[in-house]
């Protein structure tokens, strides 16, 4: 990859995903072609969040004394909260705040709908827009001002067990998201400097971007008491107790789309999975003038079998040179193209070319939809493989901070060690290296820490972050 931010911002444009041209910093325009590509990938999440989730839709705006409520919460999001203070020119005597995330907006609710055990447990879900005044490098789909695609699970428990039952159930949920756009991640737990503002704690998913910097693609937050205690949800228990609620809440964003774009790229642009393409076949006829006709007539049957089968398929029929054709859809990440010409119909054959691998493939005619259908779910697992062996191979470990430097300045990524845990110990690591603690997972084997040598129950990764 040249240099990836600018692969990364030429390719929103070259391929039609966003406009960033928006004249608001941070908010960007979804185009069709991008929308398509955002709607398949929420189709597959609501399939997995409906089994056990209910969808609803919350108010945008937020009353202030209900924001203020949670102080840890809120010192957390007081720099990034959008004020209204004005409806038309009446000056509104509360402020409202446009939601930066809604815990807020939610639990005064939950307080209201939740009086009985059987009430629980709650789980619900809602996809909207959320707006933060991000004061760092904001980025299109990575680090944006209005996030246009805010999935924020929000769910309450009768016990701690239940709610950290739920924590465990989040990341099952996510994992098989992740695994069906084929982004690899690693899964830790964020330092307690590092998690949700009021959670007990944050569990991350991170997956790396070519340029060797995580991102973090997703979090679930154990929220404990905190919040029913702060907004009053109690429950009665079946002795007939009241006891406060235990919750959870977890979140992902723009940034799916973003790792998808990001991943699986190439230098030719996109590699769509086939999950997630907007046209997973496009048909490119092969025209000499004599049989031009045959052709198209071919084409159109073609496309008729693959829709009949299921597919989104496209019949690029413009008039326009057939390698202007194939450059524009690889350009935009279409999984396979189909070539039909003159040859292939006496042949009754008919050409793929594969987008992941760009090698080209003859099948007969009539096994068109097996074959396709096949080659799409190869495909699917030639991105997975691809992505999770580049990462990997980026995970390193160090056996000292030195190396560990080393390794972050030279090859940037992943670097994991053990670590005592202790934050003054974590933050002096952080400021002798010069990047993030990304979290920690348990220690596989008994080791002394990198850094003070004291007992280390932890391994913990790093890397140069989003
Ligand atoms: N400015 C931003 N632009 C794009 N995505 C963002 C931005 N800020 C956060 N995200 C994404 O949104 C996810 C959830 O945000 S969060 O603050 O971690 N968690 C919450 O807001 C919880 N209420 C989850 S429901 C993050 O994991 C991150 O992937
Ligand atoms: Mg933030
Ligand atoms: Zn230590």
């Amino acid at each position: 990859m040249i240099d990836f931010s600018e692969w990364f911002h030429n390719i929103l444009e070259e391929a039609e995903i966003i406009d960033s041209r928006y004249p608001i910093k941070g908010m960007n325009v979804w185009l069709p072609y991008g929308f398509q590509l955002r709607k398949h990938a929420l189709e597959i999440l609501r399939n997995i969040l409906d089994r056990d989730h209910q969808e609803t839709l919350f108010p945008l705006l937020i009353p202030e004394d209900q924001l203020e409520k949670e102080s840890v919460h809120v010192k957390g999001f007081e720099d990034e909260v959008y004020w209204i203070t004005h409806g038309g020119l009446t000056r509104l005597n509360k402020k409202l705040a446009l939601r930066p995330t809604s815990e807020t907006a939610m639990y005064p609710m939950f307080s209201l709908w939740i009086r009985s055990h059987t009430d629980l447990p709650l789980k619900i879900y809602q996809i909207v827009n959320t707006f933060r005044y991000e004061t760092k490098h904001t980025r299109p789909l990575i680090r944006v001002r209005e996030i246009t695609t805010f999935k924020e699970a929000h769910t309450v428990h009768e016990t701690m067990e239940e709610a950290e039952e739920q924590v465990q159930e989040a990341i099952r949920l996510y994992k098989e998201f992740f695994d069906t756009l084929s982004i690899p991640y690693i899964i830790t737990k964020r330092p307690p400097w590092d998690k949700f503002p009021g959670s007990d704690y944050t569990i991350a998913f991170d997956t790396l971007l070519p340029d060797g910097k995580t991102l973090q693609i997703a979090t679930v937050h154990n929220l404990g008491q905190t919040f029913s205690k702060t907004f009053d949800i109690k429950f009665e228990t079946p002795t007939g107790e009241h006891e406060y609620a235990y919750q959870t809440c977890y979140g992902l964003s723009d940034r799916v789309i973003a790792s998808i774009i990001a991943v699986h790229g190439d230098e030719s642009g996109l590699r769509l999975p086939p999950e997630v393409a907007p046209y997973q076949i496009i048909i490119v006829p092969i025209i000499f003038k004599e049989e031009a006709e045959e052709v198209m007539k071919a084409c159109e049957r073609i496309k008729k079998r693959l829709e009949d089968a299921g597919f989104r398929v496209k019949l690029d029929d413009r008039d326009i040179r057939a390698g202007r054709k194939y450059y524009e859809w690889e350009m935009k990440g279409a999984p396979l193209r189909i070539e039909i010409g003159p040859r292939d119909l006496k042949k009754n054959m008919i050409v793929l070319a594969r987008r992941d691998t760009k090698e080209k493939i003859e099948i007969k005619t009539e096994n068109l939809e097996e074959e396709i259908d096949k080659i799409l779910h190869d495909i699917t697992n030639t991105l997975r493989e691809e992505a999770w062996t580049k990462m990997q191979k980026n995970i390193r470990t160090a056996t000292n901070l030195k190396e560990a430097k080393e390794i972050i300045k030279e090859k940037k990524g992943i670097i994991s060690f053990p670590w005592c845990g202790d934050e003054e110990c974590g933050k002096s690591i952080e400021e002798k290296i010069r990047v993030d603690i990304l979290g920690i997972t348990e220690a596989e084997k008994k080791s002394s820490c990198i850094n003070c040598g004291k007992e280390a129950e932890y391994k913990a990764f790093l890397a140069k972050t989003y």
